[in-house]
């Protein structure tokens, strides 16, 4: 369909719009309009995507800016899906204009996915795929082969160079598929092909760490303009991402791995030293000048980056006692010496980066400046050497992005030396986490460089957080209600068990056995009334586990056995990929299904579980994290002093994003329904935390139901939902033709005038939904801080 709102004109894929997509577009343009940055809570399965690209792509055509976008998602089949989408946008657009328009749209992922290359393609690992990738590409591996050395090229990395480097894939868009598909045809890099044409694209859809880590980003994004828009999509767990991309762990193994790697660099240069000190030479020439210079080359090189963001980048000229090749390993070997001693403390260190390298220069002269270069100094030297197999160099660059880290920056970070796996461990096994704690260090840099960024996903309550934790200022905040022509999903909370006995997963009565029978009768109550499939979430594969054990002994495993199969996530991906295709299996013939796994595990971020696959969802617990861990504690800390966000507003707001997330897997669209089950007495005073779409559909009646109340209320609502229910009830209400759209508009326009004659100033007032507030009780808060979910 086609409307235009405001000036723009928008094509839009669908007959119909959902009202909520419309008004998500009008505040993504409000946001675009005004320049500046929008956080955007939109109900699971509403469209999101295709509202997002419609409304940037029309924009981006319509004025004469042509400004590119820029799409981030989380994981690969969430990349293709966005493609897909675009592609079929493109499509209907030229349909509708009668010509094709001059639009590239293209996907990027990692080598290993788009590795062509025979035998390279074969590697498991991603990192030995760069590697391997590395040693036939380089700059260095080419003059060989020029000079007539026996040395492997890849030939699809070749071809690259004889075409027009500005027209590597002709204009469309390309899902990850097809362009895998055309590389095979054309013997042409895929992965090469992309990184070279992002400069040329209209819309670029990659992986977050494209533009939050710092290692990927200075090498894949720094072309990027600042007029793009940037699009955080899925961005419910973006402080992680942003977290994990400046935060290092160091082990005694890593530290005899980068020692070795130190004494191989050593042999390397004396051999170098022999048949060819002129590079050795150059190099420290360049390196007067400074590391810039010295490494302009390396544009596709994207091994052993800077960790440092950009502006914290150095430009200086390398400090002298590091520019001699064997000097810096001199000076590596003395580092990694000084860990290795500071590894054998019995107790637990936690110390700021100033008081770790102050120690540091007083047992060993090492000083910070030469520190904060190692990490770059270490790339030009392992380029110098023009060596091959960089993954044997793997933990020396840990270590190397360790003292670049500490070095660099001195707020935002701790440095945490834990000499033993748990608690009651005996045999010292030291970790050295430089963890960062501010989420706002990593996405500063975006922030800054990008005019427009928008946030953007399905559970993002309570919206003012994200800002708070991010540190940064909104042009719009908007959450949206999901409309529906009946109501097709229903949230409740259980507090009780069928004995009125109150059902937690809190630390005090967690193992209670009266608290894990209720739990088990809920289970198999709820086996016995729900169609196909269920999901069930525990907090932690601990908790999961021994509530498991426990309902083996009771019998509740034989009494659900009854009704459905049984499927367990596990860490392991390939056994939990099995128990999920099982599980579809079990759903689609009709035995149906019960899927128990852990909330933040693989299966509550990545998976939906549509229609069948998903009819009831069970929350056991509240999915508090394990407060215990020192590195949470550490962040609580610094997220309180420094941002004002209280211990027990982080936990709760965290523990409720992912609730949320668990819930929204099993409603997928406006024609799916589900039961959603809180299963926790504490899921009471945490309501307004629900994204405002589920707030909003979880009737007063439904926040404090025992097991059988529970039980007889999804009976009836099951029962109402299998009755057929056709689409064009929906028409008018839950889906707009052009015709209804056009009314609401000119309602909406009869209502601003009249507010306007009414002196009634108009505006919008941001969110309402889910108001962080301060739900914990006393109570709630030491259970918290006890560590319950181990
Ligand atoms: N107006 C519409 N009419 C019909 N189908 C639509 C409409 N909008 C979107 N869809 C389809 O609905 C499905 C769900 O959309 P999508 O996956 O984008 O939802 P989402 O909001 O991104 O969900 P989530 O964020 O939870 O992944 C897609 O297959 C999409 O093509
Ligand atoms: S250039 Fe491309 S095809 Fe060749 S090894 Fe590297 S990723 Fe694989």
């Amino acid at each position: 369909m086609k409307f235009n709102i405001d000036d723009l004109p928008v094509l839009f894929p669908y007959p119909r719009i959902y009202p909520e997509q419309y008004a998500y577009m009008c505040d993504l343009k409000r946001t675009l309009d005004n320049g500046g940055h929008c956080v955007l809570e939109m109900p699971s399965g509403t469209g999101k995507t295709v509202s997002l690209l419609s409304l940037i792509v029309a924009f981006q055509q319509y004025y004469p800016e042509h400004r590119k976008l820029i799409y981030c998602s989380r994981t690969m089949s969430e990349i293709e899906k966005a493609l897909a989408e675009l592609k079929n946008l493109m499509k209907f657009r030229t349909e509708q204009l009668g010509y094709e328009e001059d639009f590239r749209g293209l996907g990027l992922t990692s080598r290993k996915n788009l590795c062509l290359h025979p035998s390279v393609k074969r590697e498991k690992s991603g990192a030995v795929v760069d590697a391997r990738c590395r040693s036939l590409t380089a700059g260095f591996v080419k003059e060989k082969k020029e000079r007539g050395e026996d040395v492997d090229l890849c030939i699809y990395h070749e071809n690259l160079d004889l075409l027009e480097p500005h027209n590597l894939i002709p204009p469309g868009v390309w899902t990850l598929d097809d362009t895998l598909q055309y590389g095979e045809s054309q013997k042409q890099c895929p992965y090469f092909t992309v990184r070279r044409m992002m400069s040329f694209c209209n819309v670029i859809i990659y992986s977050y760490h494209y533009l939050l880590d710092p290692k990927i980003a200075e090498r894949v994004s720094r072309e990027l303009s600042k007029d793009c828009i940037v699009v955080f999509d899925e961005a419910h767990n973006i402080d992680n991402v942003c977290i994990e991309s400046l935060s290092i762990d160091i082990t005694e193994d890593s530290l005899r791995k980068a020692g070795r790697g130190a004494v191989n660099l050593e042999r390397k240069i004396e051999e170098m030293k022999a048949t060819d000190a002129s590079k050795l030479q150059n190099e420290y020439a360049k390196l007067v000048e400074g590391l810039r210079e010295a490494d302009e080359a390396r544009n596709e090189d994207a091994f052993m980056s800077n960790p440092a963001l950009p502006d914290d980048l150095l430009k200086e000229a390398v400090p002298g006692n590091i520019r001699r090749a064997e000097h810096f390993v001199a000076f590596l070997k003395r580092f990694v010496e000084y860990l290795k001693t500071r590894m054998k403390v019995l107790h637990v260190i936690s110390e700021t980066p100033p008081s770790f390298l102050q120690h540091l220069k007083e047992l060993t002269f090492i000083e910070k400046k030469p520190l904060r270069f190692c990490a770059e100094r270490l790339t030009s030297l392992v380029r110098t050497l023009e060596l091959t197999s960089i993954e044997d160099y793997q933990p020396l660059q840990e270590v190397a992005t360790f003292a670049t880290l500490c070095a660099t920056y001195d707020k935002g970070f701790l440095l945490i030396l834990e000499p033993f796996e748990s608690e009651s461990a005996t045999v010292p096994n030291p970790i050295l986490h430089l963890t960062c704690l501010d989420a706002a260090i990593a996405i500063k840099p975006v922030f800054e460089r990008f005019s427009s960024v928008i946030i953007t996903s399905g559970t993002i309550s309570p919206l003012e957080m994200y800002p708070k934790m991010l540190d940064f200022t909104t042009v719009v905040q908007e959450s949206y209600n999901m409309t529906l022509a009946r109501r097709s999903f229903l949230p409740m909370i259980v507090t009780r068990g069928s004995d009125q006995g109150a059902i937690s997963s809190g630390f005090q009565i967690r193992n209670d056995p009266s608290v894990v029978r209720n739990y088990g009768n809920l289970l198999v109550e709820f086996a016995k009334l729900t169609p196909d499939g269920i999901v069930v979430f525990f907090p932690s594969y601990l908790y999961m586990e021994s509530i498991i054990s426990m309902w083996q002994g009771m019998g509740t495993l034989d009494a659900v056995w009854k009704y459905k199969l049984i499927l367990i996530e596990t860490p392991d991906s390939q056994e939990t990929s099995l128990a999920l295709e099982t599980y579809r299996h079990a759903c689609s013939n009709g035995r149906g299904a019960v899927l128990l796994c852990v909330a933040r595990g693989k299966v509550s971020e990545g998976i939906d579980f549509d229609h069948h696959y998903g009819r009831t969802v069970i929350c056991i617990g509240v999915p508090f994290q394990y407060t215990e861990s020192r590195i949470l504690k550490a962040r609580l800390e610094f997220l309180r002093e420094q941002y004002r966000i209280r211990e027990n507003d982080f936990l709760s707001f965290d523990a409720m994003r992912h609730a949320a997330q668990c819930l929204g897997r099993v409603l997928r669209g406006k024609d799916d329904y589900g039961v959603m089950v809180l299963a926790d007495r504490r899921f009471q005073k945490k309501r307004s935390q629900l994204p405002k779409w589920i707030n909003q559909a979880l009737l007063d009646a439904d926040t404090n139901l025992s097991v059988d109340q529970a039980t007889s209320t999804a009976k009836k609502f099951l029962k109402t939902m299998s009755t057929p229910f056709p689409a064009r009830l929906q028409d008018g209400i839950s889906t707009w033709n052009e015709q209804q759209l056009a009314a609401h508009k000119e309602k909406v326009e009869d209502e601003n005038i009249a507010m306007l004659q009414d002196g009634i100033q108009n505006g919008h007032t941001g969110s309402k939904g889910g108001a962080a507030g301060n739900e914990f009780d006393d109570e709630e808060l030491d259970e918290a801080m006890m560590g319950i979910d181990a």
